[in-house]
């Protein structure tokens, strides 16, 4: 086994059982014969000292192993000596025959220790970059909205001044009919800085302008001098891409609060794994602006005959990079080219007799990021004309300028998170993780009203999967036959998750439900571990690719409409575009797979001025090189580095009280912090281990993570070397006490740690060809990133596979 520090349930060696003696020279068989005789001595002082009962005495054979592991200095690593020396023995309650790896003995120390704070806590911190301006520098009216719609935007939507972004994009886009690339910082409003203008030249249509309106939808006059009127029936008008199926919700969301006083004009969505007859249904109704995913529209305009391009003025590209990255590019191509085509078809007619007065002769494309990966220039060629750039930098100066040249140079750029934005990183070493993860969930939940929401990154769907049934589980209940991930993973089974819940239910979430009004979903429970008595209502969610679409979009609506504080676990799927309100802590329990995924997944908090507070888990080792990385994405901001002692300390220390749900319902007195740490872990490994369903789920998350792991980008490669993962301490994290690779092979605790076999399971975990405990190559996101010597047919193929598999899904969607 690889584990360096195993240890049975019982202090093995070290000083109180002496000095243990080194066995040189002679053949193998009189040293493992005196090796065998000393244990024997020591065995004795040890039964008569501090242990006594058969069932701490492990079988020789295995206690030889473990006692050679223990003794053999951790290979590639070094001890962690202040936890290691402080815990060692410190195993608490272990059942009889319980053979642990110690969390707090052989860890690999850090690099730079401990990370020292490099801004105080109640210093102040930067100014918003992102919130909106002052009245003194800008108004939407002195942008050129109508009134109509700057007063609708004040009195309705609690918008009273535009952000930098939202002044450079109105006043440009109003102005020209230029193409134009929109490029600023995550929860700068983007959204509404290429809807407004886009409305308003929609509204401009109607020839009776309405500056009238502002007494709302009662005195909106949409008759047109000509007598006819701009409604549903008049056209479509624009069009809007995104890359997911959430976001294209939440662009909608955000069009219906915009369309509200305007009734006459209609908006609507088509997505993949949205009925496609109800869609056709809305596109023959007619609609003046169509949001969609990409596949699905091209899918629409080669078989909806009533979906008329024609009128399309306004094309936009949101989260451009993710369009490309998801393998969107033929798609679009097609879209861009049916665009043309139409036009050139229609365009004879319109010269004689226009359909719509006033309807520009050109269409604009826009195409917006926060970040602007290689295949944001790749998009902006096949979209874009003359396009300008339009960036707001926090200093308030906001530009216009040609995006040729500009683009590119702006590549070399860092892109930057909201300088509010309070970041940290933890190195904890991968034993650890998980229980430093529970603690500082627990740390952040301690006390009512302190935060809101907070999400967990995790790298992939079986991961998201595990940890939200090992954080939801009660202690003592195991898991019932069906899971979350077995009802949720497979769409056809979710489908009929509304009927069959309450029967297929975990016992938690069944019970949970009774409490709520609305029906209860699979993907929604009590945060049962982790919650403490003086914050009891800490709800968990769970939302990954794999999950059935109606599931994903309620979950979500769930957690946006929460007003309990709540945890979401998710995979990269939240990380674009999604404007989640509250959300107080963003945690990247999984590194990020790049600099831009950082800043993606960071920007779900500290939006449009707010406040915002976003960690990052390290390992000890080359990961630590990230912090750098970390630092730039922060800017002028300061990163705090954080020790996971110490949030271990606060997690399961005194000040917070033990909130172990134990059948009785009662809490657990509060010990000492890293005995409750061991137990917290101790009560989740047994539960993997007794329950056969857990079991897998943790092994099946176990493969998938390292998988993942693999496939951070090439750039960044060096730092997250899947060869270099101890798979031993890993298996840790998920709450298996030996890694999957040795599973079903007759090595109950764990051979030697061969670097040889090391590398083979790492190889069989990575490429999918291992035993049958490892199960089959899957598609991965570093799929995406294979290098240019891989081809590039290959890297298309792969992409467009994935595209297919995930249906939309922006994340790495093993499982
Ligand atoms: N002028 C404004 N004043 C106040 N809040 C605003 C303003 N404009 C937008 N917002 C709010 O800011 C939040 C972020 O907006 P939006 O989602 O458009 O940001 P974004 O730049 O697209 O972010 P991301 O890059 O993460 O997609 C939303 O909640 C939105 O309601």
């Amino acid at each position: 086994m690889a584990d360096d520090g195993m240890l049975m349930n019982f202090s093995v060696g070290g000083d109180s059982l002496g000095t243990k003696a080194v066995f040189k020279g002679g053949r193998w068989r009189d040293r493992l014969q005196a090796k065998k005789s000393a244990q024997r001595r020591r065995e004795k002082i040890q039964t008569n000292g501090t242990l006594t009962g058969s069932n701490a005495v492990p079988t020789k054979t295995t206690e030889t192993k473990i006692e050679e592991e223990a003794s053999r200095p951790a290979k590639r690593q070094k001890v962690n000596g202040a936890l290691g020396a402080h815990s060692r023995n410190n195993h608490a309650n272990p059942k009889p025959h319980e053979v642990v790896s110690s969390l707090f003995t052989y860890n690999p120390s850090t690099k730079s220790s401990p990370p020292k704070e490099t801004q105080k806590e109640d210093a102040p911190g930067p100014l918003p970059s992102n919130a909106p301006l002052d009245a003194s520098l800008s108004t939407f009216t002195s942008l050129g909205l109508s009134p109509f719609l700057s007063s609708h935007l004040i009195q309705n939507l609690n918008l009273t001044t535009p952000t930098a972004i939202q002044k450079a994009a109105i006043t440009q886009l109003l102005r020209e009919d230029s193409d134009a690339f929109i490029q600023a910082e995550t929860g700068s409003g983007k959204t509404l800085a290429y809807l407004l203008p886009i409305l308003q030249r929609i509204m401009a249509l109607s020839s009776a302008p309405p500056s009238t309106l502002t007494g709302g939808t009662d005195s909106v006059d949409t008759e047109r001098k000509d007598g006819k009127k701009i409604n549903r029936r008049s056209g479509l008008f624009a069009l809007i891409l995104a890359p997911t199926r959430e976001l294209t919700h939440q662009i909608s969301a955000v069009l219906t609060r915009l369309l509200r006083p305007l009734p006459w004009l209609v908006a609507g969505t088509v997505t993949g794994g949205a009925v496609k007859n109800h869609e056709k249904a809305r596109l023959r109704k007619g609609l003046n602006i169509l949001v969609a995913t990409p596949g699905r529209l091209v899918d629409h305009l080669d078989n909806t005959e009533v979906l008329d391009v024609g009128n399309v003025r306004w094309l936009v590209l949101d989260e451009g990079d993710r369009l490309m990255e998801l393998g969107f590019e033929e798609d679009i191509k097609t879209i861009v080219q049916k665009l043309e085509k139409r036009k050139d078809e229609k365009r004879g007619e319109w010269r004689l007799k226009r359909r719509v007065e006033g309807l520009p002769e050109r269409r604009t494309t826009v195409m917006c990021s926060a970040t602007m990966k290689m295949g944001v220039q790749r998009l902006g060629e096949i979209s874009l004309n003359d396009a300008v750039h339009i960036k707001a930098d926090p200093g308030l100066s906001t530009t216009s300028e040609s995006a040729t040249g500009s683009m590119q140079a702006d590549k070399q750029k860092a892109f930057l998170a909201p300088a509010q934005l309070k970041q940290s990183y933890i190195v904890v070493p991968p034993k650890q993780r998980l229980v430093t993860l529970a603690a500082l969930l627990k740390r952040t939940f301690a006390r009512k009203g302190s935060v809101m929401k907070a999400i967990v990154f995790l790298s992939c769907a079986d991961s998201v999967d595990f940890h939200f049934q090992a954080f939801s589980r009660k202690e003592t209940q195991p898991l019932e036959k069906t899971t979350s991930s077995d009802q949720n993973t497979r769409g056809n089974k979710i489908r009929k998750m509304p009927e069959t819940q309450d029967a297929s239910a975990p016992a938690e979430i069944t019970e949970a439900s009774q409490k709520r009004e609305k029906p209860e979903m699979p993907t929604i429970a009590p945060a049962s571990t982790l919650t403490s008595p003086s914050n009891p209502g800490l709800t968990l969610y769970e939302l990954h690719g794999s999950l059935a679409q109606p599931l994903r979009t309620a979950t979500l609506q769930s957690f946006t409409r929460s007003s309990n504080p709540c945890i979401l676990l998710c995979t990269d799927v939240a990380s674009r575009g999604l404007d989640l309100p509250n959300i107080d802590l963003v945690i990247e329990y999984d590194p990020p797979f790049s600099a831009d995924d950082h800043l993606h997944r960071v920007g779900r908090t500290a939006r449009a001025g707010k406040e915002g507070r976003a960690c990052c888990f390290l390992m000890p080792g080359p990961e630590e090189g990230y912090v750098e990385v970390l630092k730039e994405c922060a800017g002028a901001s300061a990163i705090k580095g954080e020790r996971a002692e110490d949030i271990l300390r606060k997690g399961f220390g005194k000040q917070i009280a033990s909130a172990k749900n134990k059948p009785d319902g009662t809490a657990t007195a509060a010990g000492k912090w890293d005995d409750e740490a061991t137990e917290w872990q101790l009560e989740l490994e047994r539960w993997v281990i007794e329950d056969k369903r857990a079991g897998e789920m943790a092994r099946k998350a176990y493969v998938s993570h390292v998988r993942a792991y693999a496939t951070h980008v090439a750039t960044e490669r060096g730092m997250f070397d899947v060869k270099g993962l101890h798979l031993g301490h890993l298996a840790k994290a998920f709450a298996l006490r030996e890694r999957p690779g040795n599973m079903g092979r007759g090595n109950a605790v764990g051979g030697g740690n061969s670097t040889r076999r090391d590398r083979g399971e790492k190889k069989r975990l990575v490429n999918g060809d291992g035993d049958g405990s490892i199960g089959e190559k899957r598609l991965g996101k570093g799929d995406l990133n294979l290098p240019p010597s891989d081809g590039q047919d290959a890297a298309k193929k792969m992409r467009s596979k994935m595209k297919e598999h995930m249906a939309g899904a922006s994340e790495f969607n093993i499982g």
